[in-house]
């Protein structure tokens, strides 16, 4: 991050006191980034802050330093507050103030967020944890028991402020700004501030200084190369697969619009070999905590996500982030596509879009300041060139731990099978499991048709079936397209949304004849016997089935579902 202001300072100059410019130094940081050079001496004057900067820019830093700074570590009380809207996010900037104090001793910090007992959290505070680092949620509750004290508070911090207020933590927000002390120093940072962020500003902070990092025009990193890739639904996953294939991706996260897809896909991921795993605000906290830790240590290469993992997440590892469902807002944009990028690295995003979504592009690049170009599906030869470089890099790099012994079975391998050494390493090719790929055909990816010709929904063409079993019975997705698989003779790629009720479940398929019914009939999954039928909704239907249930010959006068239930 040196390649920024024109006549960079120094984080020595900014007037931090030594234990803190030690730490900085230990950690590597070179020299301040434009906000950290901006807001450090700001909040070391004693001033409120709105601060705005882009994405990976050390906002952390920029407010953690400051509120060290002014800790007293004799004092066993609170003496600053941040809020934080994830779990995640709550843990990730402890860890950062932890790093940033490491030279402060006896400094204590707390992260205090939903999904982990409470006892440990009293005691804590009860000893006066020097920082508290909280999601507004469990503040809330500590609030209430009164087990937070606030007297000493001397910092309070929002990071993600306006996130927090579109999540509807307003309330609670307020509830804080009421309880802290009147010369609290208060600061708010994001990279995005939406109007409704000024408006809670201007109640409770003094005069705040403004520090605006970029105009509001763009919003993101020029670190950040965006693409897009037009795709119609049911051809994501072959997309994003092939994406896997073509792009030099280290780790990636990808963005889906809800719990449920996080986990369909990464569960599609996983079958096909990808180490891959889900985010979502439904798996227990521990399992939070284990994804985003695998992913940083690199046991983990792709994280299936919902936003809960738009904002604030810090992995360097990120090389690509991938909107394989379009964000709800600009906003979660810009801060999705700011998971990689980050600290003056390069990073790539790429963004699935159905032909109808196209229009909303101009939104996205209006909010990111940046063209964000079409790409080509990556042609059957750019995926086999690609696969062949990545065997290619494989072998050079075996080559350099084989020596003599390597050579002389060469050797003796010529001498037994009588082959020529161009024989004799074709063959040796065709018995390696990653190189069976390379001489399968690969087919293009029909590209999305234009936009009148097609409903482009991952459902189109295919037939609504009911499944008699559904999740109160044990029936997952996964094992049933595993049996649709075995037992109906279909292909993973051609069975299209499903969607589990309580006592049944719905999915999409090609129209099946009458002994593929019967062969999946009666085949057990998890226990249930499947009972499987065309099922149509009648326009103005509700999910739930009705009874007496309609008789069968309407099934057959209409082949195609009424419409596909919205995703939820
Ligand atoms: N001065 C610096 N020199 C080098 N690296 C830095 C510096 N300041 C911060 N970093 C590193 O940059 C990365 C991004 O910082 P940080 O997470 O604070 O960004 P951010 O601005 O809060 O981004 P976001 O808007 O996504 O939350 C972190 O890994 C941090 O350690
Ligand atoms: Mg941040």
């Amino acid at each position: 991050m040196s390649d920024t202001a024109p006549a960079a300072p120094q984080f020595a100059d900014l007037g931090l006191p030594a234990p803190l410019l030690e730490a900085l130094n230990s950690l590597g940081y070179e020299t301040p980034s434009p906000i950290q050079a901006e807001a450090i001496p700001t909040l070391l004057a004693g001033e409120d802050l709105l601060g705005l900067a882009q994405t990976g820019t050390g906002k952390t830093a920029a407010f953690s330093l400051p509120v060290l700074a002014g800790i007293d570590v004799s004092i066993r009380a609170t003496q600053a507050l941040v809020l934080t809207p994830t779990r995640e996010l709550a843990l990730q900037v402890a860890e950062a103030l932890q790093r940033y104090a490491q030279n402060m001793r006896g400094f204590s910090v707390l992260a205090l967020y939903g999904g982990s007992p409470f006892a440990p959290q009293f005691k804590a505070l009860e000893r006066g944890a020097h920082v508290v680092v909280a999601t507004p949620g469990r503040l809330t509750d500590h609030m209430r028991r009164g087990s937070i004290k606030f007297d000493n508070m001397r910092f309070l911090v929002l990071d993600e402020a306006d996130e927090m207020l579109k999540m509807g933590f307003a309330d609670d927000l307020e509830a804080v700004f009421e309880k802290v002390p009147e010369q609290t120093q208060k600061a708010l940072f994001s990279a995005t501030m939406p109007a409704g962020v000024r408006t809670v500003a201007r109640k409770h902070m003094r005069e705040p200084k403004e520090i605006r990092l970029h105009s509001g025009k763009s919003s993101s990193l020029d670190t950040i190369t965006q693409k897009v890739w037009e795709v119609a639904n049911h051809h994501k996953l072959d997309a994003m697969t092939r994406l896997l294939e073509v792009e030099p991706v280290e780790a990636m996260i990808v963005f889906v619009r809800t719990k449920t897809a996080s986990l369909e896909l990464s569960e599609r991921l996983e079958a096909r070999g990808f180490a891959a795993a889900a985010l979502n605000g439904d798996l227990s906290q521990q399992l939070r905590e284990q994804v985003v830790d695998r992913l940083k240590r690199g046991l983990l290469d792709i994280v299936v996500a919902t936003d809960v993992a738009a904002r604030g997440l810090d992995v360097e590892r990120i090389s690509h982030v991938l909107n394989y469902d379009l964000p709800h807002d600009s906003e979660s944009y810009v801060h999705r596509i700011g998971r990689t990028g980050r600290a003056g690295r390069s990073g790539t995003a790429i963004l699935f879009a159905t032909p109808r979504e196209r229009r909303l592009l101009h939104v996205l690049e209006k909010a990111t300041g940046q063209k964000i170009e079409p790409q080509a599906l990556p042609s059957a030869d750019a995926v086999r060139s690609g696969r062949l470089t990545k065997l290619a890099t494989r072998l050079q790099n075996a080559a350099e731990n084989t020596g003599a012994l390597h050579q002389q079975l060469v050797e003796e391998l010529l001498q037994l099978t009588n082959m020529e050494p161009l024989e004799l390493a074709a063959s040796l090719l065709a018995t390696l499991p990653s190189a069976k790929t390379l001489v399968e055909p690969v087919a293009d990816l029909p590209a999305a048709p234009p936009r009148r010709e097609m409903s482009d929904d991952r459902d189109s063409g295919l037939v609504r079936y009911k499944v008699q079993g559904g999740r109160s019975n044990g029936l997952m997705p996964k094992p049933l397209v595993d049996a649709l698989v075995k037992h109906g003779g279909l292909r993973r790629q051609q069975i299209g949304h499903i969607k589990m009720f309580t006592e049944h479940t719905g999915v999409f398929l090609p129209q099946l004849d009458q002994s593929v019914l019967g062969k999946l009939a009666g085949v057990e999954v998890n226990g249930v016997a499947l009972q499987i039928r065309e099922w149509p909704l009648p326009p103005g239907e509700t999910e739930r089935p009705r009874s007496p249930r309609p008789p069968r010959k309407d099934f057959a006068s209409k082949p195609r579902a009424a419409k596909p239930p919205r995703r939820s």
